[in-house]
């Protein structure tokens, strides 16, 4: 049987999207449904995929407000073992949790970076001096919500049920579309699929220094459907580029653009083709 990790506490979107990735594997894979392991941080769900102790990890790769979940970057970067094997948009509606019986009452407010950064107007409005306090995800904090009631959470409205808590607001966030895009990731590189995902260095900090890879796609007539930088954290002004291309692995030409990639940068990385599975349970 399979496992898949993901980060928990159970309720967590990253839950959601496991479990639609379960669902497919069962669907389309015609494989036993697998196991899902919740893990505390999304750095820890990566490395459980990385040292075997699971055989994928899915984790949230970026949000249509939030941006680039650098967590996700950073472990994919450092460790060298993991590609990509799927991708998958889940659709994101936050709640607000309470026991609190109006919001005027809330003093707190829990929830991951991401959901508080989704929900800042939404909170500058209607919970103006409530502190806001970061957890690992947004279902964290859920269980010290009954001890006392000035403690809010900002959490999907199904963890409502699933912790007891009553929905004090919903839906909260800034923007109807929210939605974040997740990532399965495994030991396989696969080399088929409508997206490719590779990460590199510059040799020197030159002008034009990226500008060649770039031109490098355009010349190849691959579009780039992304580009992020992170810091090194070896040096300050020192960076990695993470990009996705809509090209496939084994087409000769994107085979031709990494040879020609491979001569404008250092440390090339590349994460593999993956195709988009569609979420079916919401
Ligand atoms: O905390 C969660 O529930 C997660 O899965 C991470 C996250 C946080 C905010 C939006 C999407 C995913």
């Amino acid at each position: 049987m399979t496992s898949i990790a993901h980060l928990g506490p159970a309720g967590s979107y990253s839950e959601l999207a496991a479990t639609n990735y379960a669902h497919w594997l069962k669907t389309h894979r015609n494989e036993v449904p697998p196991t899902l392991k919740p893990y505390s941080t999304i750095s820890k769900a990566i490395q459980a995929a990385a040292a075997g102790e699971t055989d994928t990890a899915v984790v949230p790769i970026e949000n249509s407000i939030g941006g680039s979940v650098r967590d996700t970057l950073d472990m994919l970067w450092e460790l060298d073992s993991l590609k990509i094997q799927n991708n998958l948009v889940i659709p994101i509606h936050h709640a607000l949790l309470s026991q609190a019986t109006s919001l005027d009452l809330i003093k707190t407010v829990y929830s991951h970076p991401q959901a508080l950064t989704q929900c800042q107007k939404w909170l500058a409005t209607n919970v103006p001096n409530a502190l806001q306090i970061a957890t690992s995800s947004t279902t964290e904090a859920l269980p010290k919500l009954s001890e006392n009631k000035t403690f809010a959470a900002i959490s999907p409205l199904w963890a409502a049920k699933l912790y007891n808590i009553p929905t004090l607001a919903d839906p909260i966030n800034d923007t109807p579309d929210n939605a974040t895009r997740f990532w399965v990731l495994g030991q396989n590189l696969i080399n088929h699929g409508s997206h490719t995902s590779l990460a590199f260095r510059l040799p020197d900090n030159t002008p034009g220094a990226l500008l060649k890879p770039l031109q490098l796609f355009a010349t190849q007539g691959i579009n780039m459907s992304r580009i992020e930088s992170r810091p090194t954290k070896l040096a300050l002004g020192d960076y990695r580029f993470f990009i996705d291309i809509e090209a496939s692995l084994d087409d000769p030409n994107t085979q031709a653009a990494l040879q020609l990639l491979k001569n404008c940068t250092k440390s090339l990385k590349v994460f593999g083709s993956y195709k988009e599975i569609k979420a079916q349970i919401l």
